[in-house]
């Protein structure tokens, strides 16, 4: 019996602290509403309005980058060109075109989203560093034809008289629209960070290959982030042009850009809090250090500086790991032991299936590979493998190191293209197609060296992999419809459901902080929440001790029972012969010999190649 333990404190934290934080935050807008009050009258009072209006808006713009770069991992440095697109769409529309106010407000959401793809689309294959580069150059792009293209955008001198939305005058009222705007898509932001499309993009953040091999289209995932961070920065630029009633192209220069990815940073990338933190600090700073004015440049910089060096997670970071600790702490006071047992007998009902084979090996073929290659240069990893998998069985990949198993299932999974050769599943052929429709089909894997998210906590792990099964889409988590808050509340009990099944109850610790083999356990469970047929798992006893790899035993037969069909790739020959149906050898990248257990055991090629005399001698 294996018990698992996992911090208690960080699982009550989440939830006995949350009426707290709700607190602060509706105590929070109570103030942002209230503050034309707090401000001074008069010239000053206006003075300050417009630069309250200028931060509100500014922080429409991070809070894109917060979705782009903070959750999704995709630099931008274009963000004040999307901000641009959305000013200039409603100033060249209502003033130089003269079309109506909320036409213009249409085309300042519609030409930066469909910027945004464009540029997604073109930069979709390029990676961070390069990706900014690309931003970089879309930024000056912009900024250019912005100042040379006079009849749309009027050219260098800007453009004046933009129209306000129901022509309000008076700026405080436009300061409580320009709130409300904010809170709105906070609120959206907070909910797409808890949604399945929310957790894919920290998923690709923090491990592509493992998100595609999950199920997450790279592809729609990286547009759809490109999608809401131009948006956010659209929304932004509008309102900003009807807060001036003035705009010119240098405004929405590179330079604002490269502020707005400081604001970002130095209040936390991934935490719309922080972004605040950051947007309010580095827009009101140059009003702080006005009496510092020749020394103004020099301490704002080495205060960006300071903070990327001492606090790479941003201000916000430092508060919140602060506030954690504090509660980790009260909370391990009364805490009960924080130990939960290896649970056994659990349920996977979603996949229990009424056509598990009851006879084994008698069963028809379900997956099928021919004449298998994979090359690598000169390197032939997999050279003309054939092999075939009864449905319900779970068969074994045995080899000696080098030999090409793990090469097999990148190729079988969709992470490799097939140099050569065909794979079909349920008579469908599936070599080559891209990893996410792979697992669609039913095919899930795991991986040698485990490849889960670690910033993430254990369920959202577990949830992701349902991301393949579910359809939530930005418009539904917007309006947070019946729909979505139905699919994320079944998302939750399947990946709990397949927790349970594992052996976890307790789920809210990072998966950074666990035991090697409890993340075998979990790499396992997220496998199981994608609702697979054929399980491919890569060498699932590696760092597990013999007692863990005895529960692993257990675990895999209870999932072999469930219907699930299994490819295994495994040294461990105690557990192979507990579990293998069927064996295929390879040495070199190709097959040399396959059948039962009793039959591969008994080849004299296979004891030579890789079981050797020894094994043979203890087996008799
Ligand atoms: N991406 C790659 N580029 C070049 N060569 C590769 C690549 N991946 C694998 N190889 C080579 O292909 C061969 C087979 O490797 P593979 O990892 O598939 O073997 P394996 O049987 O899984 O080994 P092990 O049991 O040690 O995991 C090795 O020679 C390896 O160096």
């Amino acid at each position: 019996m294996q018990t698992i333990k996992l911090s208690e404190a960080n699982v009550r934290s989440g939830k006995t602290n949350n009426s707290l934080l709700i607190a602060a935050g509706l105590l929070l807008i109570v103030i942002a509403f209230c503050l034309p009050y707090l401000l001074p009258g008069g010239r000053l009072g206006n003075y300050y309005m417009t630069e309250v209006i200028k931060t509100t808006v500014f922080c429409l713009a991070t809070l894109g980058l917060t979705v782009g770069m903070g959750y999704g991992g995709q630099i931008s440095l274009a963000q004040a060109a999307f901000f641009g697109l959305g000013a200039y769409s409603l100033a060249s529309a209502t003033v130089l075109f003269g079309l109506p106010y909320w036409v213009g407000v249409l085309l300042a959401l519609l030409v930066p989203v469909v910027s945004g793809l464009l540029l997604g689309a073109i930069s979709l294959r390029v990676v961070t560093h390069y990706l900014a580069l690309v931003t970089i150059g879309f930024q000056i792009i912009v900024q250019l034809v912005m100042h040379n293209w006079k009849i749309v955008f009027g050219g260098a001198d800007g453009v004046g008289g933009i129209p306000r939305p129901f022509g309000i005058d008076d700026l405080k009222a436009y300061y409580w629209v320009c709130l409300t705007v904010l809170l709105v898509c906070m609120l959206f932001v907070y909910r797409m960070r808890r949604s399945r499309l929310g957790r894919a993009l920290f998923a690709l953040r923090e491990d592509e290959l493992a998100a595609s091999a999950i199920g997450i289209d790279l592809y729609r995932t990286k547009m759809m982030a490109f999608s809401v961070c131009s948006a956010l920065g659209g929304v932004g630029g509008l309102l900003y042009a009807s807060a001036y009633q003035y705009i010119s192209p240098d405004v929405f220069s590179f330079e604002q850009s490269v502020t707005f990815f400081a604001m970002l940073i130095t209040g936390g990338a991934d935490s719309i809090i922080g972004t605040l933190v950051g947007t309010v600090l580095l827009t009101w700073l140059p009003e702080w250090l006005r009496s510092f004015k020749d020394y103004y440049l020099a301490i704002y910089g080495g205060l960006i500086i300071a903070v990327l060096i001492f606090v790479p997670n941003g201000i916000w970071g430092i508060v919140s790991s602060l506030y954690l600790m504090v509660m980790k702490k009260k909370g391990s006071g009364n805490a009960a032991s924080g130990t939960i047992k290896f649970v056994e007998g659990k349920r996977l009902s979603y996949l229990e299936r009424q056509d598990a084979p009851a006879i084994k090996s008698r069963q028809p073929v379900i997956f099928e590979v021919n004449g298998l290659k994979k090359h690598f240069g000169g390197v032939k990893a997999v050279d003309g493998v054939d092999f075939h998998i009864r449905k319900g069985d779970i068969h074994v990949l045995i080899g000696p190191n080098g030999s090409g198993k793990t090469t097999v299932i990148n190729v079988l999974s969709g992470l490799y293209a097939a140099t050569e050769g065909t794979v079909s599943y349920r008579g469908n052929p599936i070599a080559n197609l891209r990893p996410h429709l792979i697992v669609k089909q039913g095919i899930a894997r795991t991986f040698q060296n485990i490849r889960l998210f670690p910033e993430l906590t254990v369920i959202e792990n577990v949830m992701i992999g349902q991301h393949i099964r579910t359809k939530s889409n930005l418009g539904s988590i917007f309006f947070n419809i019946r729909s979505f808050r139905d699919e994320e509340k079944k998302i939750r009990e399947r990946a709990e459901e397949a927790l349970a099944f594992v052996g976890f109850e307790n789920y809210a610790e990072k998966v950074k902080n666990l035991a090697y083999g409890q993340q075998r356990l979990v790499e396992i469970a997220r496998a199981l929440a994608t609702e697979p047929e054929l399980l491919l798992l890569d060498e699932p006893a590696a760092g597990m001790n013999p007692e863990e790899t005895q529960e692993l035993v257990k675990l895999l037969k209870r999932m072999n029972e469930l219907g699930i069909t299994m490819l295994l790739i495994e040294h461990d020959m105690n557990l192979v012969t507990q579990v293998a149906d069927s064996i295929t050898v390879l040495n070199f990248g190709k097959k040399i010999s396959e059948g039962s257990l009793e039959q591969v055991l008994d080849d004299a090629e296979v004891i030579k190649a890789y079981l050797g005399e020894e094994f043979v001698r203890a087996e008799a």
